[in-house]
């Protein structure tokens, strides 16, 4: 069965300092031996003061929100996965629909961030998401297979066991509006067949599908009670300790059951 992962994606949110304090308080609250995994991803500013406070406390696991394909080179304001390893991190989130939207990028670009990831030993979180239009057209199982075939095609069924997937659908995204149970598990259930009929039943199995999109204290238990939900990708209810805790206190009380 897979673990559970709860990750805080805080977006460009909190200075070094303010995200180095929020993690030393977080370790104190959460429990010393967790039946989930926890991971965070602050800002790039922030990723070195958060690997300090982190210290030993391995089970929070440090990621970033973006990264380029290339290594090294002449591209300005860009950060690269070697660069993302050496600060500890060890996932990347890749294809947020914030980047998608706000910044342009395509799956061809994403396509070779999670190959730069993978061959950097980082696990690659990806994306994917529909919008409320194209929900409401009844197109969203296409969209989804399309962002997977856009971000992972080409990729061998070996290359893809360490991959998380984020299913966040745009209109759930900080709206207050999360998808019903039913919509996720629906979704989550279109990812992981596409995910079997184009590679293999096993890299379906593997893979943990993440549900993403108002997220809280009081839904997220519901979510978590399906087993085709395998965690969290948390923007504004993991900016706040009382919330961060309270989500990982479920989340831990569903995953020593698992
Ligand atoms: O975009 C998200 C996580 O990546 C979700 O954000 P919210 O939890 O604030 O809706």
């Amino acid at each position: 069965m897979r673990r559970i992962l709860i990750v805080g994606n805080w977006k460009m949110n909190k200075t070094a300092s303010e995200a180095a304090a929020f993690v030393r308080d977080l370790i104190k609250a959460l429990p010393a031996s967790p039946s989930v995994d926890f991971g965070i991803a602050p800002p790039f500013t922030a990723l070195e003061s958060v690997r300090a406070a982190l210290g030993a406390s391995a089970f929070i696991q440090l990621g970033a929100q973006n990264m380029f394909w290339e290594d090294q080179g002449a591209y300005t304001g860009e950060i690269s996965a070697p660069m993302l390893r050496d600060l500890g991190c060890r996932f990347v989130i890749l294809g947020h629909s914030e980047r998608r939207t706000l910044f342009g990028e395509q799956d061809d670009a994403i396509h070779k961030k999670i190959r730069a990831a993978l061959k950097h030993g980082l696990q690659a979180i990806l994306c994917i998401g529909e919008s409320l239009a194209q929900r409401e057209r009844g197109t969203t199982d296409e969209v989804l297979t399309g962002q997977l075939q856009g971000g992972l095609g080409g990729f061998r069924a070996e290359e893809l066991t360490t991959l998380s997937i984020a299913y966040e659908p745009v209109w759930a995204i900080g709206t207050g509006r999360a998808a019903t149970v039913d919509q996720a598990i629906a979704a989550h259930c279109t990812i992981r067949r596409f995910l079997s009929a184009t590679w293999t039943a096993d890299v379906a199995d593997r893979a943990r599908i993440l549900y993403g999109g108002s997220v809280t204290p009081e839904n997220v238990e519901g979510l978590l009670k399906s087993d085709q939900i395998d965690g969290a990708l948390i923007g504004g209810a993991c900016l706040r300790i009382d919330s961060f805790v309270k989500i990982a206190a479920v989340a831990q009380s569903i995953g020593v059951n698992r």
